[in-house]
């Protein structure tokens, strides 16, 4: 059979094959789901205004991004649980994320332990995501395996103090993983397997303490409001990843495209700002670009990648995406992902 030629594809071949509970768990969103449609909705109502005759025979793709050198500008925005969407799970994820050459953000909540994907996949670059535990020294314990795993940055995970109310779970009793399947990373020193748990109280004090705890690079993932943005320089963050959590946590917060250019101008270019939420196409990403994310994530297309076909799923998916950002560049006139400015984004008034 002809494999799947767009994301749009992919969603509909991993559909096919997951269980309806499963689909679910990773296609939905919080409460009505209005940030979850917003997020693509937003990238729709921006045109490109592209420039002609200024494009470049092989334009440059490639990003570095806290010393990590991406082939292109999409990244692995971390995602649970991918043994659910395929046997091999984050070890097939990591795999095609090497052969991709970009970087993977391993989920804290992975069904394989990150020591175990870095081993399985030889050259990936790999960032952990942390929800920081209620007890420090788990999250301490979290830390190290991160570091010893050779995980090049931590990605706390600022946007879940709670768990978002998703109905979709509701609907199916989706609460669980079924057996034979767990946190790997939440084993403790016994091998006994943790509940993940939540952090109402998670403040910029927490922050501090990580800072101090690792010399790893802190990325802060789940900003939305520049005053939060500003914030954070002054915490030690090396990088800020603008992101609803793919509206899944608080709904009708604006889509993540919406919320880029508050970010983008309280920074002021002290520290690379990424988006992830919504992300479907190379145009997708330009429009993110141009409004100054210096890369993108993509959650969902790379689980139905994975869903799809595997690590040759994602592989395609990761593929798929940079082909459009390298042919939506020259139709822009641009030769670079570095020349992207705002003037190639009509914004709607
Ligand atoms: C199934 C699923 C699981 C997720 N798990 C995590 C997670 O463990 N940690 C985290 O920080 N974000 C998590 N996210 C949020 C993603 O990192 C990202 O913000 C979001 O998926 C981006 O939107 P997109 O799916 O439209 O690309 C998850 C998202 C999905 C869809
Ligand atoms: O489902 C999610 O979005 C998510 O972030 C999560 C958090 C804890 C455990 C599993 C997934």
């Amino acid at each position: 059979m002809r494999p799947p030629s767009s994301v749009r594809e992919f969603e509909a071949a991993a559909r096919a094959r997951l269980d309806p509970a499963h689909y679910d768990y990773f296609a939905g969103g919080a409460g009505e789901e209005v940030t979850l449609r917003a997020n693509e909705a937003a990238f729709g109502r921006l045109a490109l205004l592209p420039r002609v005759l200024g494009g470049a025979a092989k334009p440059e793709l490639g990003v570095t991004l806290l010393g990590d050198r991406a082939a292109a500008p999409v990244l692995v925005a971390p995602t649970a649980f991918h043994r659910l969407a395929h046997p091999e799970g984050e070890k097939a994820t990591a795999r095609a994320a090497a052969a991709a050459e970009t970087i993977m953000i391993v989920s804290m909540a992975s069904t394989v332990a990150v020591g175990d994907v870095a081993a399985a996949a030889p050259g990936a670059r790999l960032w952990f995501q942390l929800y920081v535990q209620p007890d420090p020294a788990f999250t301490e314990l979290l830390v190290r395996r991160a570091e010893e795993a050779g995980c090049g940055a931590l990605v706390v995970t600022a946007d879940s103090p709670v768990r978002g109310r998703r109905d979709r779970d509701e609907r199916h009793g989706f609460h669980d993983l079924p057996t034979g399947l767990c946190c790997e990373n939440m084993r403790d020193e016994t091998g006994r397997v943790r509940p993940i748990e939540f952090s109402p109280a998670i403040s910029w004090e927490h922050v501090d303490r990580l800072r101090d705890m690792t010399s790893l690079p802190i990325v802060l993932k789940g900003v939305l409001h520049p005053a939060d943005a500003r914030r954070a320089l002054g915490h030690g963050v090396s990088a800020l990843i603008v992101s609803n959590h793919g509206g899944r946590q608080l709904d009708t917060v604006p889509a993540a495209v919406e919320a880029l250019p508050g970010v983008v101008e309280a920074v002021a270019g002290t520290v690379p700002v990424l988006l992830d939420g919504g992300v479907r196409r190379g145009t997708d990403v330009l429009k993110a670009m141009a409004l100054g994310a210096s890369a993108v994530g993509v959650g969902r297309p790379v689980v139905w990648g994975l869903a799809a076909d595997g690590e040759r799923g994602v592989r395609r998916v990761l593929d798929l995406l940079r082909a459009e950002v390298e042919d939506a560049l020259t139709l822009c006139g641009a030769r670079s992902v570095h020349d992207l400015g705002a003037d190639l984004v009509l914004r709607p008034c």
